[in-house]
């Protein structure tokens, strides 16, 4: 019986026999032994525990139940050995983490009324492994969050750290607050949940937008610091991700991070060492000549932990970049890892398998933490796999491991979900550039059928693939809206369900055009074209009555294969029916009336919103540095009056440095006045003549670091 147990364990010794599982176990070592690995096996085992029965030894290295175990135990924090033999159990771990985590291995090993006879030597690569719940958008609600804490403690993950932007209590305004009294109760209790499960609840402060490095703003933090102590948190974090102006200085930075660890971290007991996020977080943004890296290396405390998020601000790891900021910081790197994070493409869900971080780097960093998708419950698929991947790297297997992800989250509905995310992973065009796989056993077989096709010969095997594959995402929509097993996920998906439902029905109404057509059945045809055409109009419905946010509204799925496909034979068929019958049945109208061009080099593949006589540039979470001549311009596909436009940049002084412009030919510019309003956004227009150019530029003499939170041009004829 091959042994399934998740984390994937290091060394695994089975005699391929078992033993029934004994009707009542002995625990012998409670007194001494890790009372939430205690309590997890007694509420585990139940009535099966009693003073009689089979011995359950347990306890850490050096108690008395586990004595003869001693040996056998590795070496390693949270490491454990764990044996099953004829005459007894034993749970013996390193340390107090490592004997819970026996007995999670212990409650996998239940199979079909057998215990098999094993022997186990296991411990993680990675010291802390986790959750950073650090992205912009809503934050996880309570529930959620509880929810995570018991998925982590189930998948030996040992970090959560508390880092939401948008919580206003975390970051700008109110860091310098203590919580209310219903948050304070509700992050008490998170922290009390999170430590039966064994996991380390961090608690991070995002002050840089708008701290003073005075002593005054430093006993604020200080002081919220001892109101979260209070509160029961024993690990902290400084964020000082995303800020620009006084708060980016590296040496005020130092100052205070060393004031905090020297005051705070190494004065109380039980507070684990200090994390920071440095402003430079990643290697694209890093810049010798700034210092900044060398300062946080030569002269941070050597026990604070400092985060990264790799050669880009979302991006692979490799061994090479962990080697490199390695030098720069003078101490192993703290992943914060930004998959499956998707607040820079919220209309997409990022289900797919975790790959492409190297299985050498653990020897190179101190933690690694997930960036997760506002949505919770779907990104334990994700997170899954990470734990999967942090606790024993050599042997992880993206593709099992997230299979086995789906069986865990939901497995009533395994071969739905499958379906739903193989075709829900990938994020489409956006600013940072990273892509995930998609649809990909499907793909070979659509881009054949479609060459063919034009080609006037595809085989018909083929178009039976994709007509069953299009089945299959109609009936894993309708299986997955009824599923009642993870109510709380099938909540958070379901509006990406009723598109993929859609995406299936029309798949298959447009493989119908094709076999319409060549039968000459023209009232056929024409009944699929305009289901078709019904469909993609409930499509963009959708798209607009779901998941609307400032930043990419609406509901895609299937965009890389599927939902292309579909475009593509749809326009096909009915080009080829127009040319047999004289007719000019209308295309499906998915053009863009809009171009980007730009020398800003953040905002080079930025996408846009392009609405009937809208568009937006769809916002940065980031802080853009501008450079002086930066330009960023848009081209219509026509020429418009521009009855509004609307910039904001977020910057206190004032944008004497830029300048808006309007031209109909791209030579001849004319200055649009821009009037600031209430709120610091600056409102412009031009109705003397139409134009089909709109450029903002940098005309100053320097680099400007701004926000861009909006901009956008409203167009009419
Ligand atoms: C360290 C880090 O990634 N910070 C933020 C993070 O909060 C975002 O969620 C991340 C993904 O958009 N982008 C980088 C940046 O904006």
């Amino acid at each position: 019986q091959d042994i399934q147990v998740q984390p994937s364990p290091r060394q695994v010794n089975v005699t391929g026999k078992s033993m029934t599982i004994p009707v009542a176990f002995r625990l012998v070592g409670e007194q001494e032994a890790n009372p939430h690995a205690i309590a997890l096996l007694k509420q585990f085992l139940g009535d099966r525990l009693g003073t009689e029965g089979f011995p359950l030894f347990v306890g850490e290295k050096g108690d008395r139940a586990v004595r003869g175990a001693k040996r056998l135990i590795p070496d390693h924090p949270e490491g454990y050995y764990l044996s099953i033999t004829d005459k007894a159990i034993t749970l013996a771990g390193n340390d107090e983490r490592g004997t819970y985590y026996a007995a999670r291995t212990f409650m996998q090993l239940f199979h079909e009324g057998h215990l098999p006879f094993v022997g186990i030597q296991d411990y993680p690569d990675v010291r802390f492994r986790g959750v950073v719940e650090g992205f912009y958008g809503t934050p996880w609600s309570h529930e959620a969050r509880l929810r995570q804490l018991r998925f982590y403690g189930e998948n030996k993950l040992n970090t959560y750290i508390y880092g939401p932007k948008d919580d206003p209590f975390h970051s700008s305004p109110n860091w310098r607050k203590p919580y209310p009294a219903k948050e304070a109760a509700r992050l008490a209790e998170l922290v009390k949940v999170a430590d039966e499960n064994e996991v380390d609840f961090v608690w991070a402060i995002h002050p840089g937008l708008d701290i003073r490095w005075e002593t005054s703003d430093r006993d604020s933090l200080m002081a919220k610091f001892e109101r979260m102590y209070d509160l029961g948190v024993r690990s902290f974090a400084v964020f000082f991700d995303d800020i620009s102006g006084e708060g980016a200085k590296a040496d005020r930075q130092v100052e205070l991070l060393n004031y905090i660890d020297d005051h705070f971290v190494q004065v109380k007991p039980d507070v684990t060492p200090l994390i920071v996020c440095p402003t430079e977080y990643n290697k694209g943004w890093a810049r010798p000549e700034s210092g900044y890296l060398a300062t946080i290396g030569e002269k941070l405390n050597p026990s604070v932990e400092v985060m990264w998020t790799g050669d880009r601000v979302i991006s692979e790891i490799t061994r090479e970049g962990v080697e490199w900021i390695r030098e720069q910081i003078k101490r192993p790197a703290y992943i914060w890892w930004n998959f499956p994070v998707s607040d820079y493409v919220r209309d997409h869900l990022l289900l797919g398998e975790v790959y492409g971080n190297g299985k050498d780097i653990a020897g190179s960093i101190s933690g690694f933490v997930a960036n997760p998708m506002e949505w919770a419950e779907a990104s334990k698929l994700a997170i899954y796999c990470v734990a999967d991947y942090t606790w024993n790297m050599q042997s992880y297997d993206r593709s099992r491991s997230w299979h086995r992800a789906i069986r865990a989250i939901i497995p009533e509905n395994v071969e739905a979900f499958t379906v739903f995310a193989r075709h829900n992973s990938d994020l489409g065009e956006n600013v940072h550039r990273f892509r995930r796989e998609e649809s990909v056993e499907i793909q070979p077989v659509a881009e054949r059928f479609m060459k063919r096709y034009r080609e006037g010969h595809y085989d018909e095997r083929d178009f039976l693939a994709l007509q069953d594959e299009f089945e299959r995402v109609a009936e894993a929509a309708d299986l997955l809206l009824i599923d009642r097993e993870n109510e709380a996920l099938i909540e958070e998906i379901t509006p990406w369900l009723h598109q993929f439902k859609i995406l299936g029905d029309a798949g298959q109404e447009a493989l119908a055009m094709i076999k319409a057509g060549e039968r000459g059945d023209r009232e056929l045809f024409l009944r699929k074209y305009n289901h078709v055409k019904a469909l993609r109009k409930r499509s963009y419905e959708l798209e607009r009555q779901f998941n609307q946010n400032p930043y990419q509204p609406g509901v895609k799925t299937g965009t890389t294969v599927l939902q292309p496909l579909v475009l593509d034979v749809f326009t096909e068929a009915t080009e080829r029916f127009n040319r047999q019958n004289g007719t000019d049945l209308p295309l499906l109208a998915d053009y863009s009336p809009c171009k980007l061009t730009t020398n800003v080099p953040q905002l080079e593949h930025l996408p846009l919103q392009v609405y009937p006589s809208r568009v937006h540039l769809t916002p940065l979470l980031e802080v853009v540095k501008w450079p002086a001549g930066g330009y960023l311009q848009l081209e219509l596909d026509d020429a418009y009056r521009i009855p509004g436009t609307r910039l904001n940049f977020d910057v206190k002084g004032d944008l004497s440095w830029g300048v808006m412009e309007v031209s109909a030919d791209g030579e001849t510019w004319q200055t649009v006045t821009l009037t600031r309003d209430a709120r610091g956004r600056l409102n412009g227009k031009w109705e003397d003549t139409p134009v089909k150019f709109v450029r903002f530029t940098n005309t100053g003499e320097g680099e400007q670091q701004v926000y861009l939170r909006e901009f956008y041009v409203v167009f009419s004829l």
